[in-house]
Protein backbone atom coordinates (compact mmCIF):
# COMPACT_ATOMS: atom_id res chain seq x y z
CA UNK A 1 0.00 0.00 0.00
CA UNK A 2 1.24 3.59 -0.81
CA UNK A 3 0.93 6.42 1.89
CA UNK A 4 -0.80 9.34 1.14
CA UNK A 5 -1.57 12.46 3.25
CA UNK A 6 -3.45 15.47 2.25
CA UNK A 7 -2.47 19.48 2.83
CA UNK A 8 -5.32 21.71 3.03
CA UNK A 9 -8.63 20.20 4.03
CA UNK A 10 -11.46 22.49 2.00
CA UNK A 11 -13.81 21.48 -0.36
CA UNK A 12 -11.25 19.52 -3.12
CA UNK A 13 -9.58 17.49 -0.35
CA UNK A 14 -13.02 16.20 0.95
CA UNK A 15 -13.62 14.98 -2.65
CA UNK A 16 -10.11 12.91 -2.41
CA UNK A 17 -11.19 11.66 1.40
CA UNK A 18 -14.42 10.79 -0.24
CA UNK A 19 -12.66 8.30 -2.96
CA UNK A 20 -11.36 6.85 -0.72
CA UNK A 21 -13.75 6.14 1.76
CA UNK A 22 -15.40 4.77 -1.34
CA UNK A 23 -12.78 2.19 -2.26
CA UNK A 24 -12.04 4.35 -5.60
CA UNK A 25 -8.30 4.24 -4.30
CA UNK A 26 -7.41 0.34 -3.38
CA UNK A 27 -3.88 1.40 -3.53
CA UNK A 28 -3.42 4.06 -0.79
CA UNK A 29 -4.24 4.40 2.74
CA UNK A 30 -4.80 8.34 3.45
CA UNK A 31 -3.09 8.16 6.74
CA UNK A 32 -2.42 12.04 7.71
CA UNK A 33 -4.21 15.30 6.85
CA UNK A 34 -2.86 18.73 7.86
CA UNK A 35 -4.84 22.05 7.32
CA UNK A 36 -4.69 25.83 8.58
CA UNK A 37 -7.97 24.89 9.61
CA UNK A 38 -7.67 22.65 12.08
CA UNK A 39 -11.38 21.77 12.44
CA UNK A 40 -11.10 21.12 8.79
CA UNK A 41 -8.80 18.64 9.25
CA UNK A 42 -10.36 17.14 11.89
CA UNK A 43 -13.49 16.83 9.90
CA UNK A 44 -11.63 14.19 7.48
CA UNK A 45 -10.40 12.46 10.26
CA UNK A 46 -13.54 11.87 11.41
CA UNK A 47 -14.77 10.83 8.53
CA UNK A 48 -11.78 8.45 7.88
CA UNK A 49 -12.59 7.22 11.61
CA UNK A 50 -15.98 6.26 10.93
CA UNK A 51 -15.33 4.04 8.10
CA UNK A 52 -12.16 2.08 9.99
CA UNK A 53 -9.49 3.67 8.57
CA UNK A 54 -7.08 4.98 10.67
CA UNK A 55 -5.52 8.88 9.74
CA UNK A 56 -4.38 11.58 11.74
CA UNK A 57 -4.91 15.39 11.88
CA UNK A 58 -1.37 16.81 12.08
CA UNK A 59 -0.65 20.42 13.61
CA UNK A 60 2.06 21.27 11.38
CA UNK A 61 3.78 20.27 7.77
CA UNK A 62 6.93 18.52 9.39
CA UNK A 63 4.48 16.45 11.21
CA UNK A 64 2.74 15.09 8.20
CA UNK A 65 6.20 14.58 6.46
CA UNK A 66 7.22 12.53 9.46
CA UNK A 67 4.83 10.06 8.64
CA UNK A 68 7.20 9.37 5.53
CA UNK A 69 4.36 9.19 2.97
CA UNK A 70 4.66 8.23 -0.62
CA UNK A 71 2.10 10.71 -2.01
CA UNK A 72 0.52 14.37 -0.84
CA UNK A 73 -2.27 15.61 -2.06
CA UNK A 74 -1.47 19.57 -2.07
CA UNK A 75 -5.50 21.26 -2.06
CA UNK A 76 -4.23 24.49 -0.29
CA UNK A 77 -3.14 27.12 -2.11
CA UNK A 78 -0.40 28.29 -4.61
CA UNK A 79 1.47 29.83 -1.46
CA UNK A 80 1.08 26.58 0.63
CA UNK A 81 2.57 24.92 -2.25
CA UNK A 82 5.63 26.73 -2.27
CA UNK A 83 6.30 26.00 1.08
CA UNK A 84 5.39 22.63 1.06
CA UNK A 85 6.85 21.13 -2.56
CA UNK A 86 10.82 21.19 -1.87
CA UNK A 87 10.57 19.93 1.44
CA UNK A 88 8.41 16.89 0.33
CA UNK A 89 10.31 16.08 -2.87
CA UNK A 90 13.01 15.69 -0.27
CA UNK A 91 11.35 13.81 2.45
CA UNK A 92 10.54 11.16 -0.32
CA UNK A 93 7.29 12.27 -0.78
CA UNK A 94 6.09 13.13 -4.39
CA UNK A 95 3.47 15.85 -4.93
CA UNK A 96 0.03 15.59 -6.72
CA UNK A 97 -0.98 19.71 -7.11
CA UNK A 98 -4.08 21.50 -7.74
CA UNK A 99 -2.33 24.86 -7.19
CA UNK A 100 -0.22 24.49 -10.27
CA UNK A 101 0.24 29.04 -9.85
CA UNK A 102 3.02 27.96 -7.82
CA UNK A 103 4.95 26.68 -10.81
CA UNK A 104 4.71 29.90 -12.85
CA UNK A 105 8.43 31.30 -11.26
CA UNK A 106 10.63 30.00 -13.60
CA UNK A 107 13.25 29.71 -10.79
CA UNK A 108 10.90 28.18 -8.33
CA UNK A 109 10.14 25.60 -10.81
CA UNK A 110 13.67 24.47 -11.72
CA UNK A 111 14.62 24.00 -8.11
CA UNK A 112 11.17 22.06 -8.15
CA UNK A 113 12.09 20.16 -11.10
CA UNK A 114 15.92 19.02 -9.95
CA UNK A 115 15.54 18.46 -6.28
CA UNK A 116 12.66 15.70 -7.48
CA UNK A 117 15.14 14.57 -10.00
CA UNK A 118 17.72 14.41 -6.94
CA UNK A 119 15.38 12.57 -4.38
CA UNK A 120 13.57 10.32 -6.63
CA UNK A 121 10.53 12.14 -6.50
CA UNK A 122 7.80 13.54 -8.75
CA UNK A 123 5.27 16.63 -9.43
CA UNK A 124 1.98 15.06 -10.98
CA UNK A 125 0.62 18.14 -12.15
CA UNK A 126 -3.86 17.49 -11.96
CA UNK A 127 -5.64 18.46 -14.91
CA UNK A 128 -7.80 20.34 -12.19
CA UNK A 129 -10.83 21.98 -13.82
CA UNK A 130 -8.75 21.71 -17.50
CA UNK A 131 -7.24 18.94 -19.10
CA UNK A 132 -5.63 17.79 -22.74
CA UNK A 133 -2.12 17.70 -21.52
CA UNK A 134 -1.63 15.09 -23.84
CA UNK A 135 -2.38 17.15 -26.85
CA UNK A 136 -0.80 20.32 -25.48
CA UNK A 137 2.50 18.45 -25.38
CA UNK A 138 2.26 16.73 -28.32
CA UNK A 139 1.11 19.89 -30.16
CA UNK A 140 4.27 21.79 -28.94
CA UNK A 141 6.70 19.51 -29.57
CA UNK A 142 6.13 19.88 -33.18
CA UNK A 143 7.18 23.24 -32.92
CA UNK A 144 5.99 26.86 -34.21
CA UNK A 145 3.16 26.52 -31.96
CA UNK A 146 0.82 28.85 -30.50
CA UNK A 147 -1.52 28.57 -27.18
CA UNK A 148 -4.27 30.91 -25.61
CA UNK A 149 -6.53 30.11 -23.17
CA UNK A 150 -10.17 31.71 -22.45
CA UNK A 151 -11.65 31.67 -19.18
CA UNK A 152 -15.46 32.85 -18.74
CA UNK A 153 -16.87 33.23 -14.84
CA UNK A 154 -20.00 34.55 -13.40
CA UNK A 155 -19.08 37.90 -11.55
CA UNK A 156 -19.06 36.30 -8.41
CA UNK A 157 -16.00 33.98 -8.92
CA UNK A 158 -14.48 37.88 -9.46
CA UNK A 159 -15.29 39.16 -5.89
CA UNK A 160 -12.04 39.51 -3.88
CA UNK A 161 -10.16 40.30 -6.46
CA UNK A 162 -8.54 43.57 -8.05
CA UNK A 163 -10.66 43.80 -11.09
CA UNK A 164 -14.08 43.31 -9.22
CA UNK A 165 -16.71 45.81 -8.69
CA UNK A 166 -20.67 46.11 -8.97
CA UNK A 167 -21.25 47.40 -12.64
CA UNK A 168 -19.75 43.38 -13.52
CA UNK A 169 -23.17 42.07 -12.64
CA UNK A 170 -24.89 43.94 -15.01
CA UNK A 171 -22.03 44.02 -18.02
CA UNK A 172 -20.32 41.41 -19.69
CA UNK A 173 -16.67 42.28 -19.63
CA UNK A 174 -13.14 40.90 -20.81
CA UNK A 175 -11.44 41.68 -17.10
CA UNK A 176 -8.17 40.28 -18.27
CA UNK A 177 -5.98 39.70 -20.65
CA UNK A 178 -2.30 39.30 -20.54
CA UNK A 179 -0.31 36.02 -20.15
CA UNK A 180 -0.82 33.44 -17.61
CA UNK A 181 2.48 34.37 -15.62
CA UNK A 182 0.23 38.16 -14.93
CA UNK A 183 -3.08 36.19 -14.51
CA UNK A 184 -1.64 34.43 -11.37
CA UNK A 185 -0.04 36.90 -10.19
CA UNK A 186 -3.49 39.09 -10.16
CA UNK A 187 -5.77 35.91 -9.10
CA UNK A 188 -3.34 33.86 -7.18
CA UNK A 189 -6.09 30.79 -6.35
CA UNK A 190 -8.40 31.14 -9.26
CA UNK A 191 -6.50 30.25 -12.70
CA UNK A 192 -4.26 27.61 -11.77
CA UNK A 193 -5.90 25.94 -14.67
CA UNK A 194 -3.97 28.50 -17.13
CA UNK A 195 -0.23 27.76 -16.02
CA UNK A 196 -1.01 24.26 -16.36
CA UNK A 197 -1.93 24.62 -19.45
CA UNK A 198 0.79 26.28 -20.21
CA UNK A 199 3.42 24.29 -18.31
CA UNK A 200 2.11 21.08 -20.86
CA UNK A 201 2.72 23.28 -23.99
CA UNK A 202 4.28 26.97 -24.32
CA UNK A 203 5.13 28.19 -20.79
CA UNK A 204 3.91 30.96 -18.59
CA UNK A 205 5.13 33.92 -20.55
CA UNK A 206 3.61 32.89 -23.85
CA UNK A 207 0.36 31.31 -23.07
CA UNK A 208 -2.37 34.46 -23.87
CA UNK A 209 -5.22 34.80 -21.44
CA UNK A 210 -8.19 36.08 -21.31
CA UNK A 211 -10.79 35.83 -18.73
CA UNK A 212 -14.62 36.86 -19.44
CA UNK A 213 -17.15 37.85 -16.36
CA UNK A 214 -20.77 37.69 -17.68
CA UNK A 215 -23.49 38.27 -15.31
CA UNK A 216 -25.27 35.42 -14.31
CA UNK A 217 -22.85 33.23 -15.55
CA UNK A 218 -22.26 29.73 -13.07
CA UNK A 219 -19.80 27.74 -12.94
CA UNK A 220 -16.28 28.16 -15.39
CA UNK A 221 -15.62 27.58 -19.22
CA UNK A 222 -11.86 26.71 -19.39
CA UNK A 223 -11.19 26.92 -23.01
CA UNK A 224 -7.60 26.09 -24.08
CA UNK A 225 -6.40 26.62 -28.21
CA UNK A 226 -3.46 25.36 -29.68
CA UNK A 227 -2.09 25.63 -33.19
CA UNK A 228 0.65 25.33 -34.70
CA UNK A 229 1.52 24.38 -38.67
CA UNK A 230 -0.42 21.20 -38.48
CA UNK A 231 -2.61 20.81 -35.88
CA UNK A 232 -5.43 22.47 -34.62
CA UNK A 233 -6.82 22.05 -30.83
CA UNK A 234 -9.27 23.02 -29.01
CA UNK A 235 -9.80 21.64 -25.40
CA UNK A 236 -13.39 23.22 -23.85
CA UNK A 237 -14.83 22.66 -20.55
CA UNK A 238 -17.54 24.30 -18.71
CA UNK A 239 -17.69 22.95 -15.16
CA UNK A 240 -20.77 24.03 -13.01
CA UNK A 241 -18.76 24.08 -9.84
CA UNK A 242 -14.91 22.91 -8.77
CA UNK A 243 -15.32 19.77 -8.07
CA UNK A 244 -13.95 18.55 -11.35
CA UNK A 245 -10.62 19.79 -9.89
CA UNK A 246 -11.05 17.09 -7.04
CA UNK A 247 -11.84 14.35 -9.40
CA UNK A 248 -8.88 14.66 -11.42
CA UNK A 249 -6.93 13.94 -8.16
CA UNK A 250 -8.90 10.88 -7.76
CA UNK A 251 -7.82 10.66 -11.56
CA UNK A 252 -4.44 11.02 -11.06
CA UNK A 253 -3.57 8.81 -7.95
CA UNK A 254 -5.17 5.89 -10.15
CA UNK A 255 -2.87 6.38 -12.76
CA UNK A 256 0.05 6.53 -10.59
CA UNK A 257 -1.24 2.97 -9.34
CA UNK A 258 -2.52 1.48 -12.11
CA UNK A 259 -0.52 -0.58 -14.79
CA UNK A 260 -2.25 1.31 -17.38
CA UNK A 261 -1.12 4.50 -17.68
CA UNK A 262 -3.60 7.49 -19.77
N1 LIG B 1 -6.12 23.41 -10.82
C1 LIG B 1 -7.41 23.66 -10.74
O1 LIG B 1 -8.17 23.49 -11.69
C2 LIG B 1 -7.98 24.18 -9.47
C3 LIG B 1 -7.15 24.46 -8.43
N2 LIG B 1 -7.64 24.91 -7.26
C4 LIG B 1 -6.66 25.10 -6.19
O2 LIG B 1 -7.02 24.25 -5.12
C5 LIG B 1 -7.02 24.95 -3.91
C6 LIG B 1 -8.06 24.34 -2.99
O3 LIG B 1 -9.36 24.52 -3.50
P1 LIG B 1 -10.63 24.31 -2.56
O4 LIG B 1 -10.60 22.97 -1.94
O5 LIG B 1 -11.81 24.69 -3.38
O6 LIG B 1 -10.37 25.43 -1.45
P2 LIG B 1 -10.91 25.53 0.05
O7 LIG B 1 -10.79 26.96 0.42
O8 LIG B 1 -12.22 24.85 0.19
O9 LIG B 1 -9.83 24.68 0.87
C7 LIG B 1 -8.50 25.04 1.04
C8 LIG B 1 -8.06 24.55 2.41
O10 LIG B 1 -6.65 24.72 2.50
C9 LIG B 1 -6.31 25.28 3.75
N3 LIG B 1 -5.06 26.02 3.57
C10 LIG B 1 -4.88 27.18 2.91
N4 LIG B 1 -3.58 27.54 2.96
C11 LIG B 1 -2.94 26.59 3.65
C12 LIG B 1 -1.59 26.39 4.04
N5 LIG B 1 -0.64 27.29 3.72
N6 LIG B 1 -1.28 25.28 4.74
C13 LIG B 1 -2.24 24.40 5.07
N7 LIG B 1 -3.53 24.53 4.75
C14 LIG B 1 -3.88 25.61 4.03
C15 LIG B 1 -7.51 26.14 4.14
O11 LIG B 1 -7.58 26.27 5.54
C16 LIG B 1 -8.67 25.32 3.58
O12 LIG B 1 -9.13 24.38 4.52
C17 LIG B 1 -7.29 26.42 -4.32
O13 LIG B 1 -6.75 27.35 -3.43
C18 LIG B 1 -6.60 26.53 -5.66
O14 LIG B 1 -5.25 26.89 -5.45
C19 LIG B 1 -8.97 25.11 -7.08
C20 LIG B 1 -9.86 24.86 -8.09
C21 LIG B 1 -9.44 24.37 -9.39
O1 LIG C 1 -12.33 25.86 -10.94
C1 LIG C 1 -11.79 26.84 -11.51
O2 LIG C 1 -12.40 27.84 -11.91
C2 LIG C 1 -10.31 26.85 -11.75
C3 LIG C 1 -9.56 27.44 -10.63
O3 LIG C 1 -10.09 27.80 -9.60
C4 LIG C 1 -8.12 27.53 -10.81
O4 LIG C 1 -7.64 27.28 -11.91
O5 LIG C 1 -7.44 27.85 -9.84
Amino acid sequence: MKKLVIVGCGRLAGIVADAVVKGLLPDYDLVGVYSRTASKAAHIVHKMQQHGKPCIACATLEELLALKPDYLVESASPAAMRELALPALRNGTSVITLSIGALADETFYQEVAETAKANGTRIYIASGATGGFDVLRTASLMGNTTARFFNEKGPNGLKGTPVYDDSLQTEQRTVFSGSAAEAIRLFPTKVNVTVAASRASVGPENMQVSIQSTPGFVGDTQKVEIKNDQVHAVVDIYSATSDIAGWSVVSTLINIASPIVF
